[in-house]
């Protein structure tokens, strides 16, 4: 599964996240150390409040540390200004549970992905720009001249899903997280779109951060695993050791959650 370079792309250094202060301070993300490689898929695992979201929203640059730096490319990102971060999310996109929150919901679809176009210096024409959506659409296999003119609430969860793995082959970030993407739907369509994210990173090169609260799923497609609970990464390594050999007692009990891991993910 690992076709990935020995070049780290990001690297988080004791990332810490308090939000609120006094006795209602909750420290989110607790002294959080890691590194991405090239080309590599990792999944940080963890159950609902255990800080995943809160690492992904401070490497986004839609939130400030409390303490710690985030490199990415060799530089730290950590005060980026704003047009900065404009060319950062060129580089760095992520794909979030509730695609509402991302999309503009009274555009039409193909005005979402044509707005995709805003974070390049381009010159393309109209004309080129709705070719490459069209393309974009069909890589994800949706049928273009069905969708193009819908607005995302007309689509499924999954449709919409489809729609922000279309948009990150248009921007072709070096880095995407990938937040819960397959959580708005059925499990038999979820491998659907996992096999299209994987296809993105053999097809572009993309790295990409999964987060996830399931198990089975982070180790269906990740090289590494790190698994997050209360703000700290307490077990983390290569998906296959974590998953045949878990040593931390949370691993353990995430293990027992996904009792069908070997039949649902593995024969398939
Ligand atoms: N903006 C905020 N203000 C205050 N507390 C917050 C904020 N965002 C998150 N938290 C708290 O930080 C902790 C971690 O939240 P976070 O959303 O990162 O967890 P998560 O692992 O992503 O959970 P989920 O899987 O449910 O999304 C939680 O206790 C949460 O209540």
């Amino acid at each position: 599964m690992s076709n990935h370079s020995s070049e780290d792309i990001v690297k988080v250094e004791n990332l810490t996240k308090i939000f609120g202060s006094g006795k209602k301070a909750v420290k989110a993300v607790d002294n959080v150390t890691f590194s991405i490689k090239k080309g590599e898929i990792v999944s940080l695992v963890g159950q609902s409040g255990s800080g995943k979201t809160t690492v992904t929203r401070l490497i986004l640059r839609l939130l400030k540390e409390t303490k710690g730096k985030i490199i990415f490319e060799g530089q730290d990102i950590t005060g980026l200004t704003g047009k900065e971060k404009k060319l950062y999310w060129k580089k760095v996109q992520a794909i979030f549970q509730d695609p509402y929150a991302s999309f503009n919901i009274f555009s039409p679809v193909k005005k979402v992905l044509i707005d995709a176009f805003k974070l390049f210096d381009n010159s393309f024409t109209k004309q080129e720009k709705m070719a490459k959506v069209y393309e974009a659409l069909e890589s994800v296999n949706l049928r273009p001249e069905e969708v193009a003119d819908k607005y995302p609430f007309e689509l499924s969860g999954g449709q919409r899903q489809r729609i922000m793995i279309a948009r990150a082959h248009l921007i072709k970030p070096k880095l995407l997280l990938a937040d819960e993407p397959t959580s708005m739907i059925d499990a038999n369509l979820r491998s659907g779109i996992l096999e299209l994210l994987l296809g993105l990173r053999d097809t572009e090169g993309t790295t990409i951060m999964f987060v996830t609260h399931d198990l089975g799923l982070a180790y269906y497609v990740s090289d590494r695993l790190f698994i997050m609970h209360e703000g700290k990464i307490v077990e983390r390594g290569d998906a296959n050791k974590v998953i045949t050999q878990p040593e931390h007692p949370y691993t353990k009990q995430l293990m027992m959650d996904v009792p069908k891991l070997s039949e649902e993910w593995i024969l398939k």
